[in-house]
């Protein structure tokens, strides 16, 4: 068996205003509420207990997981180490469905069409038009990717499309030097990511869920792939309760 030279940490930022409201939340910027804060503090905690303390972290350019890796990384006295931030880890683009509350959208359009808009692999929802209330189309951030680049809206088939760029040029050079490196991002870009780590095909990755604030730790073989198939969370228990709430996202009230 190949060795395991490569250490990676997944984080999902902790819970942000919009997931305690329930609302699809995209690429609008929102904060984490105080929970997400502990959420993402005991994240940091647990790396520091598990002594897997990362040397690099990458983040998303969205407040959510920049926050909640500067938090963690404080808790695992690692805030000084080098950041490195790109829209390709940003969560998926929401399209139309950015703002709009889960439950009264699954009421409203039923579980299939709401099932196939959050957890198809290709299909995306209808497109956000530029200038709309929650677009992105004004934000500076993004003011250098070229227009036909920029999401409207986004399966998870499109995330990885655009996120393994940043695997592949950022994350994967930073491993090959031997670093423990961080990724502190999204649930729809981490579920992208580990669909092409634990090879899971296009049907079965509707079933995967991340849970906000627990991290999920990968040994990768020189070939960058897992020792232990969907590798291993610092918390099991803790994530298991987690995961069935975020997939049950829509049938609370
Ligand atoms: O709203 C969103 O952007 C995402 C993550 O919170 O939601 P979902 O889990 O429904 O894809």
């Amino acid at each position: 068996m190949a060795d395991a030279p490569y250490k990676l940490i997944l984080l999902r930022h902790g819970e942000s205003e919009w997931n305690a409201k329930n609302l699809f939340t995209g690429w609008v910027d929102v904060n984490l509420t105080e929970k997400g804060e502990a959420e993402a503090v005991r994240g940091g905690v647990l790396m520091r207990e598990a002594g897997l303390l990362p040397d690099v972290v990458h983040t998303s350019v969205q407040k959510r997981a920049i926050r909640t890796a500067q938090l963690a990384l404080e808790a695992a006295d690692r805030h000084w180490i080098p950041v490195h931030r790109s829209w390709r880890l940003n969560e998926r683009h929401y399209g139309a469905l950015q703002g709009k509350d889960k439950a009264q959208t699954l009421a409203e359009f039923g579980e299939e069409q709401f099932m196939l808009w959050r957890r198809s692999y290709d299909t995306p929802p209808p497109p956000l038009e530029d200038g709309a209330e929650f677009s992105q189309s004004d934000d500076p951030r993004y003011s250098m990717i070229p227009s036909e680049l920029r999401p409207r809206t986004e399966c998870l088939k499109d995330v990885v499309v655009r996120m393994m760029p940043y695997w592949y040029d950022a994350v994967v050079p930073d491993l090959l030097t031997g670093r423990t490196v961080l990724v502190a991002a999204h649930g729809n870009s981490l579920r992208a990511l580990v669909k092409h780590l634990d090879g899971i095909s296009d049907q079965d990755i509707a079933g995967l869920n991340i849970p906000t604030g627990i991290p999920l730790t990968y040994e990768l073989d020189a070939d960058f792939r897992p020792l232990v198939k969907g590798g291993t969370y610092l918390d099991p228990e803790a994530a298991k309760a987690a995961i069935e709430a975020v997939k049950n996202q829509g049938k609370k009230k």
